[in-house]
């Protein structure tokens, strides 16, 4: 069975260092251990209000990375202007509120059509893979293909966040059924948020799924075993996974 790789955010090594406002620890630098690793790219969250990664992080990594950079960012003229100046090898447009904890679900492609389609033409002309951060819903998947996004990532949150095994197979299965219906449709089909070592293998055995984009659960077993086991364990589960072990 394919490979499936993965991505590692590293926003929360800077949400650390944000903290105190030190220079350490450096993202740049987890980021290149997690390559080291063995990571397939790097995934780097700027958001508007800079509560963790910052301008400086992807202006440097932009440089850096040995892999390549998959860049999240909101829709926004601001965001869209970094991305067609570093041209990363990805951009994953993702929605944000300034009051949220984390992300709290997929952007509205269905709603903002045309603001969409201009984004990925833009981006796309500029030589960027363009992916789409949504739920698994045929409808944004219809509406992801019309804006003409090559790839979407479908949202795991509500799968991580189940607080009973019935309500988690629910959103299994609903994930299972949208990745399948989106790749059926043409759609290179990433996954990612809230995934960690004890959810992660169900997601990772949907054999159409072509990576996962993991940070959280990563970073926080790196902060107890370090970057470099915390990657290469995620890879082994995600592994296995595959091999239905
Ligand atoms: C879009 C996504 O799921 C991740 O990038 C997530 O946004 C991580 O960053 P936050 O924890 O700041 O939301
Ligand atoms: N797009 C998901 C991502 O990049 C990482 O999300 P999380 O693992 O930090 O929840």
């Amino acid at each position: 069975m394919k490979e499936i790789l993965l991505g590692v955010n590293v926003d929360h090594v800077a949400t650390l260092r944000q903290a105190r406002g030190t220079n350490y620890p450096d993202p740049v630098h987890a980021a290149a251990v997690a390559e080291h690793a063995g990571a397939d790219g790097i995934t780097i969250h700027l958001r508007e209000d800079r509560r963790h990664i910052q301008d400086r992080d992807v202006y440097v990594m932009a440089k850096t990375l040995q892999t390549r950079m998959n860049f999240e960012c909101a829709v926004t003229e601001e965001m869209l202007a970094i991305a067609l100046e570093i041209k990363p090898a990805y951009v994953c447009l993702v929605p944000e509120k300034r009051e949220e904890l984390t992300t709290e679900g997929g952007l509205d492609v269905a709603g903002q059509k045309e603001k969409l389609t201009d984004a990925v033409k833009r981006l796309t002309d500029a030589g960027i893979k363009v992916s789409l951060f949504i739920d698994a819903d045929k409808t944004q998947i219809d509406a992801a293909k019309e804006v003409g996004a090559p790839y979407i990532e479908i949202h795991t949150g509500c799968y991580a966040d189940a607080t009973t095994d019935e309500e988690q197979a629910k959103e299994l299965a609903r994930i299972t059924e949208g990745v399948k219906y989106a790749h059926g449709k043409g759609i290179i089909v990433n996954a990612g948020h809230g995934l960690h070592y004890h959810n992660v293998k169900p997601i990772a055995a949907i054999p159409e799924i072509y990576e996962l984009n993991i940070g959280h659960a990563i970073v926080a077993r790196a902060a107890i075993d370090g970057m470099s086991k915390a990657v290469s364990d995620m890879r082994k589960l995600m592994k296995e996974a595959r091999q239905g072990i």
